[in-house]
């Protein structure tokens, strides 16, 4: 089904599902109800070799992870990790609606107040819409360029009342997110050739990397792929730990290092067993950085070397995570990654949460960069291929 499609049916209602609707609504269930959700058997940890830092058996792990910003204590992230499968399957629209409520409460309701104070479509209408939507987000270029397109859409379409209009703006929205989009480089790339799949997670402190690895690889395990994780995150105390969990719970081994140990070694290490192993997909949780310290983006840097060094080419993905509710920030944070490891992507966490959700498009707009993944939830299965017409309707459904 084509994008307008899918809005014009949630916007108008139609009565028969499609085809390809029913196999997304199939594909949803036998994910949700995958066998990798509760795993028998402890998969393997496999601790990275650090020459300079001998672990013995003896050791105890790092003592329990201190609360960082945006993080939740440890029960609380094991509990969210414990998750149960739902009782109910919910099909990709039914995700987003359910995970954008609270940010459809913020950025739709604010579009809701506004639509409520005019009554006909004038100069100063277009002029206060350009502003709410500078508000929320969608950056200035972006703004502008989606008030002009309304105008004259407008026009042609002689809509004159404020309700004529509101369905042309989540049209708008999505045509314009589809306009930038570069359609080689929309969703996750996968090497036909059966070579392993490299991704490279990258982001700042509690953006959801870690949690973001575990999903993806229990979605990988579910369709029946191998998959290895690979904690660089050993700076903060606890991140490996977090991911041993999810490995366990997924049922994927995890290549681990010594807290503090240097992450560019376990992934030196991951690399090897994944190329020698020939594993389907490597997943590669980084620290999370400050994108403006030069020497922790220069971690970084030798990370992605040591990945290029063994497998003579790029990592498949390098996806930088970003907290949905960042805003504006989001934008810098793309920037600043993108100098230092050529980002092919996005995941947008936490869009549960009370996102703005604007930034999607000024990312879009000002970079090219595609989102790829969308957090929902803390659950493991709250994890979307990111869809621009689903995320557009779950953010005005209340409007349209
Ligand atoms: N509500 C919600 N919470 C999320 C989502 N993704 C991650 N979280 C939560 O956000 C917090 C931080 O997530 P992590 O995955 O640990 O973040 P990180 O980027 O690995 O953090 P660092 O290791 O400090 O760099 C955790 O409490 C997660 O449970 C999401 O989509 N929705």
């Amino acid at each position: 089904m084509g994008l307008f499609d899918k809005i014009k049916k949630s916007l108008f209602g139609e009565e028969e599902a499609k085809p390809d609707e029913e196999k997304q609504a199939k594909e949803a269930k036998e994910l949700e109800a995958g066998p990798a959700e509760k795993a028998e058997e402890s998969p393997e940890t496999i601790r990275a070799e650090q020459p300079d830092q001998e672990l013995t058996d003896e050791e105890e792990p790092s003592a329990a992870a201190e609360p960082v910003a945006g993080h939740a204590a440890d029960e609380e992230q094991a509990e969210a990790i414990n998750d149960p499968v739902p009782a109910e399957s919910l099909s990709q629209e039914e995700l987003y609606e359910k995970g954008l409520e609270k940010t459809n409460k913020g950025f739709g309701a604010r579009l809701n107040q506004f639509f409520a104070q005019f009554r006909t479509v004038d100069e100063d209408f277009f002029d206060n819409l350009e502003e709410l939507l500078i508000e929320s987000d969608v950056g200035y270029e972006t703004a502008t360029d989606l008030t002009t397109e309304l105008r004259n859409e407008a026009k042609l379409q002689n809509a004159k009342s404020r309700d004529d209009l509101k369905k042309v703006i989540v049209e708008k929205l999505v045509e314009l997110y589809d306009k930038n989009g570069d359609t080689d480089n929309e969703h996750l790339r996968v090497h036909q050739d059966g070579k392993t799949n490299i991704y490279l997670f990258v982001g700042v402190n509690g953006a959801g990397k870690t949690t973001t690895v575990g999903k993806l690889a229990k979605r990988f395990r579910d369709e029946g792929k191998s998959v290895l994780l690979a904690a660089a995150d050993t700076f903060r105390a606890g991140a490996v730990e977090q991911l041993v969990e999810w490995g366990k719970r997924v049922d994927v081994p995890v290549v681990t290092g010594k807290d503090q140990a240097d992450p560019a070694s376990v992934v030196f290490d991951a690399t090897t067993k994944a190329l020698h192993d020939q594993v389907d997909y490597l997943l590669i949780d980084t620290a999370g950085r400050l994108q403006n310290k030069k020497n922790l983006m220069g971690e970084l840097e030798k990370i992605e070397r040591t990945i290029k060094k063994q497998a003579p080419a790029e990592p498949t993905e390098t996806l930088l995570v970003l907290d949905g509710s960042t805003g504006q920030n989001a934008l810098l944070q793309a920037k600043d990654f993108d100098k230092t490891t050529k980002l092919t992507g996005l995941v947008l966490t936490k869009l549960d949460g009370s996102s703005k959700g604007g930034v999607v498009l000024a990312i879009r707009n000002e970079m090219k960069l595609p989102v790829k993944l969308v957090g929902l939830g803390e659950k493991s299965s709250d994890l979307a291929d990111f869809d621009a017409a689903s995320y557009a309707v779950g953010l005005f459904h209340d409007l349209v």
